[in-house]
């Protein structure tokens, strides 16, 4: 199958191109960029007015499946992912069974392989079961294709088992990403601790729970030289000790999502509404302004979502009792278009490094590049079309989305995964 995509606005910081160009596919691959590229049977998709950008993959993702079906299924959140403008995701491990073997792995990899709508890229657990006790099956997950380790969901509690799992894994040559959360500082907290925790009635998360991991796990991927990626960073604090690791020259990175840049404690009193509720908490407006700060600077290395959706039944229940999550990979290249290209803080090329290239980079994937001989995956977007979140409904099996009701500009259009079609003018192919 052969595409000649004509005239969108390409942006690629890596080819070095920022400019109106032709790009052609041939097979899986790109064939040919240029100005005024002739078709020769390929079939023509006008993208005059759409940007076209390395294929975004969203590095942080709970599929569910495994074991969570009513929440979401393989099939339906690659689904959204594509909808969302994604030509990839790393999906979490604590699935049921957990994701901490190859078995497992080679489960999630095999189902996607048949019904996904987008590669999928699985991390495997950390430790056994996310209990946090003994070292997964490591060396076999690899094996079978795992990009990254993780117990996201809990954070590794004892420091002594983190650097076992580290000095172990890190011959695996695989980024482990931390949940940071010490759980006897966090106990049963709700929300951001502080002035709104009191104001509501609910027990507080305090920064500092996220903190304390955060300086504990760069400590320990300078004992054990094991690469490090702090998982939805969300304190301007933790963003420091970021900073500080990285000047250090430590292999240390971190993600930020939409949620904890552009929502603020704030946003719950209003309603209780519990699709506010999320892990790490979504903390105070100085906070998520120093996440954007990062983002524009460069401390934070990666936007994700933490896509976690949940069945309604179970977020339709009192605030406390609701579990943390909120879905998000149908709006974040949205709100990243709206809040921070619109608004002038980044660019185009900033927004491919951070949702693009970076994640490719963080998990050892082979990159992408609008460049001849490439692989096509590749991502359109109208940059200009506004529409409100939520007001189709979703592609996920979930509505937990935090961001429903917002208005934002800008949305996928058409996307390609090694030269397929999965996006077909904003409809999933
Ligand atoms: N972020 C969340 O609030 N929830 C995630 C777990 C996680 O990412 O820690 C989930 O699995 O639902
Ligand atoms: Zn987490
Ligand atoms: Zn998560």
């Amino acid at each position: 199958m052969a595409f000649l995509l004509k005239s969108a606005h390409v942006v690629d910081p890596v080819a070095g191109i920022d400019g109106i160009v032709d790009v052609k596919i041939e097979n899986d691959r790109i064939a040919e960029v240029g100005e005024n590229l002739s078709a020769d049977g390929a079939e023509v998709i006008d993208l005059s007015g759409k940007v076209l950008v390395p294929g975004l993959v969203d590095m942080h993702v709970h599929l569910r499946e495994p074991g969570y079906e009513h929440k979401g299924t393989i099939e339906s959140e690659t689904r959204a992912a594509a909808k969302g403008g994604m030509t990839g995701v790393c999906s979490m491990p604590n699935t049921d069974p957990v994701t901490d073997n190859g078995v497992t792995v080679e489960y999630v990899k095999s189902v996607a392989e048949r019904e996904g709508h987008c590669r999928v890229f699985p991390a495997g657990a950390m430790t056994r079961g996310l209990k946090g006790e003994i070292i997964s099956e490591m060396g076999d997950m690899v094996a079978h294709g795992a990009v990254a380790f993780t117990d996201d969901g809990h954070g590794v509690q004892g420091a002594g088992m983190l650097r076992r799992a580290m000095d172990y894994g890190k011959m695996f040559d695989k980024v482990f990403m931390s949940h940071c959360q010490d759980d006897d500082l966090v106990g049963e907290g709700q929300v951001n601790e502080g002035v709104v925790s009191t104001r509501l009635g609910l027990l507080g998360w305090p920064a500092e729970g996220e903190e304390i991991q955060i300086a504990r796990d760069i400590a320990i991927a300078r004992l054990t030289g094991a690469k490090l990626h702090i998982q939805h960073i969300s304190t301007a604090r933790g963003l420091d000790l970021v900073r500080a690791a990285k000047e250090e020259g430590l292999p240390v990175t971190c993600e930020a999502t939409p949620h904890h840049m552009f929502l603020t404690e704030d946003a719950i009193g209003e309603t209780y509404d519990t699709a506010l509720k999320v892990n790490p908490p979504l903390r105070t407006a100085e906070d998520a302004a120093a996440i954007i700060e990062g983002v524009v600077d460069g401390s934070v290395d990666a936007i994700v979502t933490d896509h976690a959706p949940h069945a309604a039944w179970e977020k339709a229940r009192e605030f406390e009792l609701a579990p943390f999550g909120m879905t998000g990979i149908e709006a974040s290249l949205a709100l990243v278009n709206t809040n921070l290209v619109k608004t002038g803080k980044i660019g185009y090329a900033r927004m491919v490094e951070l949702m693009s290239i970076a994640p490719r980079r963080i998990l050892g994937l082979d990159p992408v590049s609008i460049a001849a001989g490439s692989v096509a995956d590749i991502t359109v977007f109208d940059p200009e079309v506004t529409w409100t979140v939520g007001a189709e409904g979703y592609e996920s099996k979930a509505d937990n989305c935090g961001f429903a009701g917002t208005e934002v500009c800008g949305r996928a259009t058409d996307v390609f995964v090694g030269g397929k079609r999965t996006l077909c003018d904003g409809v999933v192919c």
